[in-house]
């Protein structure tokens, strides 16, 4: 997969990126998508979208490593703002990070704005938040505590206008490619470890390098 250059920000790229590490670290459900793929028209992006593991994979790769990882827009009124019961300056640029509200186990978020410390307790959405489980999209909903904590392309009147079309994408690449080939990491990758351990984020998620092979299913 593209190693990145320092000026590169971009979404759908970093999100297969992502996706196809997960799936070099948990073969398995490359072998799951492969089932499902094998009796469907896989240049349908409308057939693709109703594979329930395809799409729970998808989710998943984007709910621990979201392409965006913290970035956000929006901007406290000017008389400030009270959020479950701690008042947030005016004009305060504030976020919900989604790579830590994907993964957040009970301790709370502790953040700082002109030397002052806010402290927000928020109970962690998800059942096993570091395991990578596609099934908690699906067959296993119990594993999902709270829906609100999935918002990889954002949520409200500015969210992303490019969702389908990147998910369309991301779909119909991952199914030609399990298709055809076995994936794995390429010798002396590691497991994969420097795609999360050299990750930037600059707006978009940059993930560190990621050498995969791809070895033809004939
Ligand atoms: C996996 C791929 C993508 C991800 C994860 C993603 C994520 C996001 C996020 C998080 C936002 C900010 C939402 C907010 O402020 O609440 C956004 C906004 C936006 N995205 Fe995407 N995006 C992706 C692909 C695309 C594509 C392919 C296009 C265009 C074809 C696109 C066009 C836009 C535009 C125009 C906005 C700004 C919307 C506004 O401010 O009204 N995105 N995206």
């Amino acid at each position: 997969m593209r190693q990145w250059t320092d000026s590169c920000s971009d979404t759908t790229a970093p999100s297969l990126t992502l996706l196809f590490y997960f799936l070099a670290r948990y073969p398995m459900h490359i072998e799951k998508i492969y089932e499902e793929i094998r009796e469907v028209d896989r240049e349908n992006a409308a057939a693709l979208a109703t594979l329930p593991h395809l799409t729970g994979t998808i989710n998943e790769a984007m709910r621990l490593l979201p392409a965006v990882l913290t970035f956000s827009s929006r901007v406290t009124p000017p008389e400030g703002l009270m959020i479950d019961g701690t008042f947030i300056p005016g004009n305060t640029k504030i976020c919900a990070p989604r790579y830590t509200i994907g993964r957040r186990e009970k301790p709370p978020i502790v953040a700082s704005f002109r030397n002052t410390e806010f402290e927000f307790q928020v109970e962690t959405a998800y059942v096993y938040p570091h395991e990578f489980i596609p099934e908690r999209w699906y067959s296993q909903p119990e594993l999902i505590k709270d829906k609100r904590a999935f918002a990889p392309f954002g949520v409200g009147r500015t969210s992303c206008v490019g969702r389908h079309l990147a998910l369309a994408q991301i779909r119909l690449v991952t199914a030609a490619l399990v298709f055809h080939y076995r994936i794995k990491f390429a010798s002396g990758e590691n497991n994969g470890e420097a795609v999360e351990r050299d990750m930037k984020d600059q707006l978009t998620a940059q993930p560190g390098a990621c050498r995969l092979v791809f070895q033809s299913r004939l």
